[in-house]
């Protein structure tokens, strides 16, 4: 499909060492202009080429801040090559009518594989066992050494990876308890807790599965700390700062939990290379991983493709289907139709405006469709026109009362 802005001419930008997989699935659809990055650029690299680009691809370092987005007069559309999107601005986005795509569960399973394995790990004391025989130690022992089988384990948040744990668990003969902020049907014999408190009473390993929001930063402090089982461990291979880490750290060093395992941190490095500090650093108990919970080839090639063809789409045909931020709308192509794009601020008769236009004009409506949420409306309009018509009618769209953005697609 030929796009009346060339794709040759539209930039995108890659940071963060996002899988060749997405290079690929631009070059195939006819993208050539893109710039790879392997790490985060610093705030200020990033607003000088952010400002140069059409599409920005990260993951989950780069802040893309309203601060940023400020700069970013070009950009049509942002991807997020992981599951969480807390590292973007989404409202500030959504108001500049840019959509924000992710990969909901390319690396669901990755990271529940790594879960499991390490409780299993830290049930037997491994990470102990294992600093000491690198010390020229030989402590051969069954104590404080435990199966998971029969163990309570409490997942917090049962959604696309704390219910595929659950059932893995079960399979390993673990009984499972959850806490969500959402009614969940449970899988296989999972239980839900009348409250997070009661899960931590209850479970001899807690595992943390829920995204960043207001209401899970810090949700994990002393008193949830002092709640759980003495000798129970803690993993998080959600987002740093949904545990107090200094408490978590008093908590260990006091003896209370028996170990830890975390991958995500309050402040984590940019990029490879650079300096990792932690209160948790030095003690045997606790298995430290830098953020690679979802970082297997397997799901960074999935995710590459996923997103990257998100963005495609958008770009290609307007399409923003499971974009997190935006109306969801999604049209076939009709031949001998031009498309148009209108990105407006939900207020009533955006419409009716847009429509008049095309009686004035006399002209043939082969499709539309519009989405709104509270804030945003996008309507995709195919019509039947010749392309100076089509651009006056751009033209007069983008007069109209509140509208953010326009584009004619082809
Ligand atoms: N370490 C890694 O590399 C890695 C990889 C993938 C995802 N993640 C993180 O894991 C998070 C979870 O991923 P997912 O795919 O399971 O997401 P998901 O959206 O499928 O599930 C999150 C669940 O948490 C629940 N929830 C939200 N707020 C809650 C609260 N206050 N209390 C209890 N439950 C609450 C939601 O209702 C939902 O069921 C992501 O948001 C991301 O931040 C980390
Ligand atoms: O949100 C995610 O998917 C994970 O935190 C992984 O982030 P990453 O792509 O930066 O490893």
């Amino acid at each position: 499909m030929k796009t009346s802005f060339p794709k040759e001419d539209i930039r995108v930008l890659l940071l963060e060492g996002v899988s060749q997989s997405a290079v690929d699935t631009f070059r195939n659809a006819g993208y050539t202009q893109i710039e790879y990055h392997k790490k985060a650029l610093p705030e200020a690299e990033l607003i000088e080429s952010i400002s140069q680009a059409h599409i920005i691809g990260i993951r989950s370092r780069s802040q893309l801040t309203a601060e940023v987005f400020q700069h970013a007069k070009r950009l049509i559309a942002v991807g997020c090559f992981c599951i969480g999107t807390n590292q973007v601005d989404l409202d500030a986005a959504e108001r500049l009518g840019i959509p924000v795509f992710n990969a909901p569960y390319s690396n669901t399973r990755s990271v529940a594989e790594l879960v499991l394995a390490e409780a299993i790990m830290l049930m037997r004391g491994i990470p102990q066992k294992n600093a000491e025989c690198h010390r020229g130690g030989w402590s051969k022992s069954a104590a404080g050494s435990y199966e998971v089988r029969g163990k309570t384990l409490g997942v917090v948040g049962y959604g696309h990876i704390g219910t595929q744990i659950s059932v893995l668990a079960e399979a390993l003969g673990m009984q499972v308890l959850f806490h969500d902020i959402e009614a969940k049907l449970s899988l296989g014999n999972a239980q839900p807790t009348a409250s997070l408190d009661e899960l931590l009473q209850r479970s001899d390993i807690v595992t943390l599965h829920v995204p960043e929001t207001p209401a899970t930063r810090m949700m994990i402090q002393a008193p949830q700390l002092a709640a759980m089982k003495p000798g129970a461990i803690l993993l998080n291979a959600s987002r740093g700062t949904v545990i107090d880490i200094d408490a978590l750290a008093d908590s260990l060093r006091s003896g209370h939990l028996g170990g830890a395992a975390i991958d995500v941190f309050p402040v984590e490095p940019k990029g490879n290379g650079d300096a990792f500090v932690s209160p948790l650093i030095g003690m045997d108990n606790v298995i430290l991983t830098p953020h690679i919970g979802g970082s297997t080839l397997e799901a960074q090639d999935n995710i590459g493709i996923e997103v990257a063809a998100k963005l495609v789409r958008y770009s290609d045909n307007g399409s923003t289907l499971s974009a997190v931020n935006f109306p969801e709308v999604s049209l076939p192509e009709h031949a001998d139709s031009r498309r148009l794009l209108h990105i407006h601020q939900n207020v009533p008769g955006v419409l009716s405006r847009i429509n008049e236009l095309f009686s004035a004009g006399n002209l043939n409506i082969n499709a539309q469709f519009l989405q709104t949420r509270p804030a945003l409306g996008y309507v995709v309009i195919d019509v039947a026109a010749d392309e100076a018509t089509t651009q006056e009618l751009r033209d007069r769209l983008s007069a109209i009362t509140g509208t953010l953005r326009t584009r004619v697609l082809y």
